[in-house]
Order: structure tokens, then sequence, then C-alpha cells
């Protein structure tokens, strides 16, 4: 720990309240950054935690019923109140904008990004016999599956990783996909039959990252967390969370948005937009890449690639699936 770090840190209430959700990985997550706090900053942490909307909701498509903002709503209102300082989340479930009076403050170095094909009995998508069932809720993944594989039975598939696994296992599909991140979180990375290549199935902007959110004016605690602060990592972020901002960043669209730095620092972004009412519709799919060291230089790649998605019709694309 650097002198100043523990001048910043001792200026800080503590313990620092961390506000998280109560399934196994979010639990895993920030007790990782509670760890962190400790280790790195010398600040002592205790989580705090609380079911949101999101976790009670099994039985319906997110997409259904009003989307990301749902898993991180009831603990922005626990920063609100001051129960707690700081609230960790997957960063692929905060929302394009936050409310007024929230800030993400750090995003931290990211997990293996990929999607994960899981099954008993079937070692990648290729192997899955005609008209498979495969088990996802996510409308991205959906459109991609299609993509690749039109003859594909798709099913819905909600709940936390542990459910997820359990219902496969209990035979109600072929194989399903899950973000390859939680399942390495949680010991899990046995049950990937094989990872999806980013170029085959093209992950959710923020997928694999942790974000951290504070209430706006938490000025000390804001840069204490500045230590947490993976810059490639929020480049790559913003990139992608600007592409899905700028096309009104929903859960019902079914939108890809990926990046990665290179170690010149140019930063390589690859998006796809399927059409949520019509599957048979093809992907749209843009590439941008150029040099960034700042937000605003990568926000403004994602904007590009958002506009290449327009330009390539993508505006029917997405009243087709408002209209779901
Ligand atoms: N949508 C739920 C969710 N939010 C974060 C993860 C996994 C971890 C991550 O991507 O950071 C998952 C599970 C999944 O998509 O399979």
């Amino acid at each position: 720990m650097n002198p100043q770090t523990a001048v910043n840190a001792a200026s800080l209430a503590q313990p620092v309240i961390i506000a998280t959700r109560e399934s196994r990985l979010a639990l895993w997550q920030a007790e990782h950054v509670r760890d962190r706090l400790l280790a790195d900053l010398g600040l002592r942490a205790d989580l705090l935690g609380m079911t949101t909307r999101g976790d009670q909701i099994l039985d319906r498509s997110l997409s259904k019923v009003g989307g990301k903002g749902l898993f991180v709503k009831e603990l922005e209102l626990a920063l609100e109140s001051g129960q707690a300082h700081l609230a960790v989340h997957s960063l692929k479930d905060v929302p394009m904008e936050l409310p007024e009076g929230f800030s993400l403050v750090a995003v931290m170095e990211r997990e293996d990004p990929r999607d994960a094909f899981v099954s008993n009995h079937y070692d990648n998508l290729d192997a899955l016999p005609q008209g498979a069932c495969v088990g996802t809720s996510s409308l991205r993944r959906v459109v991609q599956l299609k993509a690749r594989r039109p003859d594909l039975r798709i099913e819905p598939l909600r709940g936390n990783l542990d459910t997820r696994l359990r219902k496969l296992d209990e035979g109600g599909y072929d194989a399903i996909v899950l973000a390859a991140a939680g399942l390495k979180r949680l010991g899990l990375a046995n049950r990937i039959r094989s990872v999806f290549e980013v170029d085959q199935m093209i992950p959710c902007a923020g997928q694999g990252a942790l974000g951290l959110e504070v209430r706006t004016g938490q000025v000390a605690l804001a840069a204490a967390l500045q230590a947490f602060v993976h810059q490639p990592t929020w480049l790559a972020t913003h990139a992608e969370r600007a592409v899905s901002r700028a096309l009104g960043g929903s859960c019902s669209v079914p939108l890809a948005a990926h990046a990665v730095i290179d170690a010149a620092g140019v930063l390589h972004l690859d998006v796809a937009l399927g059409h949520a009412g019509d599957p048979s519709q093809p992907l749209l799919k843009g590439h941008q890449q150029g040099l960034v060291s700042t937000t605003a230089e990568a926000e403004a790649l994602g904007e590009a690639a958002a506009a290449s998605l327009r330009a390539l019709g993508g505006d029917a694309y997405l009243a087709g699936s408002a209209a779901l």
C-alpha cells in the first residue's frame, strides 16, 4: 500500500458497506471487492446482501419485465439512503444510463468475456443433432445461435447459475449457453464443454467485467476506487456500452458488442444486431478500430459502430424488437 493511498483511506468511513445481490455469483464478486479493499487499500468492508426485483421475477424473460435495471435498483436505493457506500455489479447488468446521482467509478479487469457451451452430451454447437433444444433467455444469444443453426429449438432459461445448471442436469435441454466468466468465478469451469470464439458469438457489452457504483459526490471513496480501474477494460467496456446506448440499449434488443485493446493501444470493436421479431433476418455486423486512450475516444468508436449498424438498416431491426 503506498502512503498516499493510506492517507486517503484514513478519511473514509469504515467499514465500507458493499451492497450486493445474494446469488452465489454476486456474493463471490462482492467478496472479491471486499478482499481487494483490504489487501490493496487497507480498507475494512462488509457486505449488505439484498434481493432485487430481477431475482424475484423468474418466470418471465427479463426483456419483457423491464430489463437490466431490475438488478441494480434496490442496490441504488441502499446507496441513496446511506445504508451502503458501494454497489458491486456485473457490468453487463448495469443500464447504459445511470440514474441522476449515481456514478460508475471503476471497471475492474475482466474475466473471460466469452460465452460458454454447456452440455452433458455434446462437445459444441456443431455436435448438436438436428432440432436439438438449447436453453437461453438472452435475445443476443438466440439470434446468434439461430444464425448458425436455424434448426435448433431455443427454450427460455432463467435463474441464477446454479438453477440453470440444475435445469440442464434435469434433462430439460440438450445444451445451455452461459457466460464463461460466471462459471469460472464459481469454480464451475469444468462444466464448460467449449467456449464460443468471439467471432462465432459476440458477447454482450460489459460481459465478464465488474462495475463499481457509488453515489455521485462520494469523492474520497471514488478516488480510492480508482486503484481498481483496469484501464484497458475501462476503455473497451465504455466503447461497448456506447454502442448499446446509441441504439437505445435495452434488453429487448438483441445486440452484441465486444472490444479488446491490443498492445499498441488500438481498440478493436465488433458488433452485431439481430432482429428479435424475426430471427430469420440476417444478423447485421460491424467492426470499428482505432487508437484510443480516453473514455471519449472509446465512446466515439462505439457511436461509430452504432452508426454503421444503422447504415445497414438497423433502425428497422430496432423497431421490430421494440414491438415485441
Ligand atoms: N445476465 C445475468 C448475468 N450477469 C452476469 C453474468 C455472468 C458474469 C458476467 O458476464 O460478468 C450472468 C450470467 C450469464 O449471462 O450467463
